[in-house]
């Protein structure tokens, strides 16, 4: 300890002892003190100021007055303390400093190696574990040049480990799917307007489409397709299957339009299966690279989920085995399960990219390309991932691959994009019309504002009951605000939308199912494919910007020949632009159109808030110059009979 800092302070404390205050030259003296102890070598100015401020905390203890003669020693040993606090302090201020430097060192290291390692300066060795990619790098002498010029450590070699986190760290694994044959088949009784599927009018387009078959033993199944169709509760194929069936199995390009709920699904997952079991395609085994032999794309996670598990279905006790990957699931369990054997992988775009990317699949024996919910497929948001998917390394060029496109709604020029993906021969189907609502939904809009929304969605749904709804809004936090506002009201209510976390998402899909929930508040995430049983309604509590949207949304009821309702909230604030393509879609079904809504949508005509949208009434075949009419009404849209005689077949 400083002997001078002592002796002014025992000073001070004498000072102290003797009850008498500083007087006006004292100051001075401690002035004179402080300044030699200022030009003390080895005394630092941090030290310096610590120094002060334990004087300045000295000279408040005098002003207490405490006698030298009683607390002395106390004064002395606390002194002390003081003082070796102060060095502590001092101590663990350095070493804080120094650390916090290293790391900013070794931050900046990380970060100026990252760079180089992107821009392939320094080559890396990238390994993948669970959402991490580990990217190992030697950082040679000349790298540590380039990274820090100014280093001292030029001739040290670094190895350095960088963790690069991909997004938040997913460990989500969903339970497995059901091993008994009582929950693999499951499945909903078809409606009483099942058989008026035969009614609809067909149109098949393209040179010399396949006959239609007219049931399941005319698609030539084999015994375990066969078994698993009885299973699955078919008794005879919906339209689409009844031409879908034969053009994959005659091996064309298909592009296929029809209506929600009339069983695209397995339009396409028979044949294929077919397929494989005829040219008795190789069992799956585990390999470190899996070469399926169909790729099936969808937009959502959880319809890609329901379409691996109808794929698993139709597979069951065969040697085909489908897999499923999508966001939001541990990749390193997505990884192991793709690994065990993949005959056909079902995927959400991003994640079949990233698979592919990682080389754990590849494409060299691939001979489907399936695109569900096509025209969401191929719209902006999706386009360019679809690009780059037929753009993979070893992709088979579209000649030498099928592609098959299925959907409820094919806008037209969508319609022209999908042709870039297909052989120019490929055969477009179209059950009903092209973007048409499924004729079993009773639709009705209401006009409402936006402020009693709320107070109308709770009354109708009071009236419903316990009735299966499902409730679309337009955002995120509406759909957590609308959940939120229904259970205070006591109506059992879950939520799905983007937002959440897939355990969540998945959670509720299954409550709502099971009933738990009877309401689902929904984004547009949930609006195509979903297949639940039971739902009875539909709301639109914020009408969706696109037709084809509201035409997906409408048919997550009515579905298989069931009959189900529609209630839309249209508010004419914003949802004008939609009246035109509303009046065709609910003409077009057969569905009263209130005249206040005629009116707003022939006031809309003309004017810039016209939904282009509307063109989805491309009731043919782009190939033959498309035929949107606006002005027509949606079912004189169909072909006329002199087009049918030159290349389409009715059913
Ligand atoms: N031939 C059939 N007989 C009985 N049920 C069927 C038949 N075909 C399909 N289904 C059932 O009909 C329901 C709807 O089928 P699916 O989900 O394939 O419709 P979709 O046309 O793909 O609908 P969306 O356009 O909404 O995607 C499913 O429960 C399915 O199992």
């Amino acid at each position: 300890m400083d002997v001078t800092k002592r002796k002014a302070a025992s000073d001070l404390s004498v000072k102290g002892n003797t009850g008498a205050r500083l007087t006006e030259t004292e100051p001075k003296e401690l002035e004179t003190q402080a300044k030699q102890k200022r030009q003390r070598p080895g005394v630092t100015s941090e030290a310096w100021r610590v120094e002060e401020a334990g004087e300045v905390h000295e000279e408040e203890e005098e002003a207490s007055e405490i006698p030298l003669n009683q607390f002395g020693k106390i004064v002395k040993a606390k002194e002390e303390v003081v003082v070796a606090s102060v060095v502590v302090v001092v101590a663990f201020a350095v070493v804080s400093v120094m650390v916090v430097m290293m790391r900013v060192g070794e931050k900046a290291l990380e970060e100026e190696v990252m760079k180089m390692v992107l821009i392939r300066e320094v080559k890396a060795e990238e390994e993948v574990v669970e959402d991490s990619v580990v990217v190992s790098v030697m950082v040679s002498e000349a790298g540590m040049r380039k990274c820090f010029p100014k280093s001292q450590t030029k001739t040290r070699q670094i190895k350095k480990q960088v963790k690069v986190q991909v997004g938040p760290k997913v460990v989500y694994v969903p339970p497995p799917p059901p091993e008994e044959e009582s929950s693999i088949f499951s499945h909903y009784a078809t409606g009483i307007n099942f058989d008026k599927y035969d009614d609809i009018l067909v149109d098949v387009s393209g040179s010399n489409p396949p006959k239609a078959i007219m049931t399941f033993d005319e698609a030539g199944l084999c015994e375990s397709l066969r078994k698993n169709v009885t299973k699955s509760g078919y008794v005879k194929p919906t339209p689409v299957q009844k031409h879908g069936i034969p053009i994959i199995s005659a091996g064309r390009d298909l592009m296929a339009c029809a209506q929600t709920g009339s069983g695209k699904t397995a339009a396409f997952l028979l044949p294929i299966l077919q397929r494989f079991m005829a040219d008795g395609v190789a069992a799956s085994k585990f390999s470190e690279v899996q070469e399926p032999e169909a790729i099936i794309v969808a937009p959502t996670r959880e319809l890609i989920n329901q379409i691996y598990l109808e794929a698993r279905k139709f597979a069951y006790g065969t040697c085909v085995r489908p897999v499923v990957v999508y966001g939001g699931i541990n990749t390193g369990y997505t990884i192991r399960e793709v690994l065990k054997g993949c005959n056909i992988l079902c995927g959400t775009p991003g994640r079949l990219l990233d698979i592919i990317g990682r080389g754990k699949v590849g494409l060299s024996k691939l001979r489907y390309l399936v695109l569900d919910e096509a025209d969401r497929m191929l719209d902006m948001g999706f386009e360019p991932d679809m690009r780059k998917l037929v753009g993979s390394p070893g992709m088979p060029a579209k000649e030498d691959r099928q592609t098959l496109m299925f959907s409820a709604t094919y806008p037209e020029d969508i319609q022209r994009m999908a042709a870039d993906f297909l052989k120019v021969d490929y055969i477009f189907l179209a059950v009903g019309v092209v973007g048409g609502a499924c004729s079993d939904v009773e639709q009705k809009i209401v006009q409402v504002d936006q402020y009693s929304k709320r107070e109308q969605l709770l009354e109708l749904l009071r009236s419903t009951g316990n009735e299966r709804t499902m409730v679309f809004v337009e955002t995120k936090r509406s759909a957590d605000f609308i959940a939120t506002f229904l259970c205070q009201e006591k109506i059992s209510t879950t939520s799905i939308h983007g937002d959440r976390e897939q355990r969540e998402r998945e959670k509720a899909l299954s409550d709502f199912r099971t009933g738990q929930c009877p309401v689902l508040v929904a984004t547009s995430v949930a609006a195509r494919g979903l297949d639940i049983e039971h739902v009875q309604h539909v709301v639109n509590f914020d009408l969706p910007s696109s037709i084809d949207e509201y035409v997906h949304r409408i048919g997550r009821t009515g579905r298989c020949g069931n009959i189900g309702r529609a209630v839309s909230f249209f508010n004419p604030d914003s949802d004008t632009p939609l009246a035109r393509s509303l009046v065709k879609v609910l003409s077009g079904a057969q569905q009263e159109v209130p005249k206040w809504l005629e009116e707003i949508a022939f006031s809309a005509h003309g004017t810039t808030g016209f939904n282009p949208r509307g063109k989805v009434f491309a009731s043919t075949d782009t190939r033959r110059g498309g035929s949107f009419k606006t002005d027509e009404p949606a079912q004189a849209s169909a072909p006329t009979p002199a087009a049918a005689a030159d290349d389409e077949e009715w059913e």
